[in-house]
């Protein structure tokens, strides 16, 4: 069984939107780099990856803020200074996207939705034009038919506009979407939208285990979505290729038969 047979029987989704940082890419190491060029270039101290990692989440001006303060708590920072700040942040940001990874199984499930027709939209909190930029140099951006910034609509997550907004485009209704993602503003941006959402665990969470938000399910791995690849008794993502689904699934069988008819065909040429 997959994570998609277990809340949707019957049928995949027919949309699955999906936010980015810390859900299909771990950018948290380009990030932290051009924020502290930006601490650097106002003449402060680093705030280092780890700070930055629980910073994420609310879009580059709110963590732009986080570290102008130094803590979550942004309250007291004053705007003319976020400018300057953000200034800086997005040049270093825009010239900076060499150590951002994909994350392992992200490729291979989402050309598993793409072959099986599912509708794929990118709803993130990253202003818009960092993001077409990054798909592309990831190899993901011709999986997504939308792709909304933090900065695309007035309103971003956890607001659920952006999700209202493409399942309108989509011409999918709310039961049959669904949205995949890291954090807080993922969780409740989907239940305001009654959108089912699913949480990875790996992400950032500023800090917290996203099970906390009550997700209908979190996993380890985005390869729980394929078949074989999610044991819904014990909660654990199955290695993909490992799986007891995968290794007996007709692609695997059929290979097989084909191999032992090759080879005796080739024995058979030799001989005669
Ligand atoms: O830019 C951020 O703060 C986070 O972006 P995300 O919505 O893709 O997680
Ligand atoms: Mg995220």
């Amino acid at each position: 069984m997959s994570a998609l047979e277990r809340l949707f029987p019957g049928n995949l989704p027919r949309l699955v939107m999906f936010d980015l940082d810390g859900t299909l890419v771990d950018s948290v190491p380009d990030l932290a780099a051009a924020v502290d060029t930006m601490l650097a270039q106002m003449g402060r101290e680093p705030a280092g990856i780890e700070a930055v990692r629980e910073w994420i989440g609310n879009g580059a001006r709110v963590l732009v803020r986080r570290a102008l303060a130094g803590s979550f708590d942004h309250a007291h920072i004053d705007e003319a200074q976020t400018e300057h700040a953000l200034e800086l942040f997005s040049a270093a940001y825009a010239a900076h996207h060499a150590l951002t990874q994909v994350y392992p199984g992200v490729h291979e499930t989402l050309k598993w939705l793409h072959k099986k027709r599912v509708k794929m939209a990118l709803i993130t909190n990253k202003p818009e034009r960092f993001v077409a930029p990054l798909l592309d140099q990831m190899g993901l951006g011709r999986y997504f038919k939308w792709i909304i910034g933090g900065d695309t609509l007035p309103q971003q997550k956890p607001d659920p506009a952006a999700l209202l907004f493409v399942m309108k485009m989509a011409k999918v209704k709310a039961q049959h979407a669904l949205f995949i993602g890291d954090s807080r503003s993922d969780v409740q941006a989907a239940k305001a939208a009654g959108v089912t959402c699913i949480a990875l665990s790996y992400g950032y969470n500023h800090g917290r285990p996203i099970a906390e938000e009550s997700p209908a399910l979190v996993i380890d791995d985005l390869r729980a979505l394929m078949p074989g690849c999610f044991d819904p008794a014990t909660g654990i993502t199955l290695a993909h290729g490992n799986s007891p689904a995968h290794r007996d699934s007709i692609v695997v069988v059929t290979r097989k038969l084909w191999m032992k008819v090759i080879k005796a065909l080739a024995r058979w040429r030799w001989r005669a």
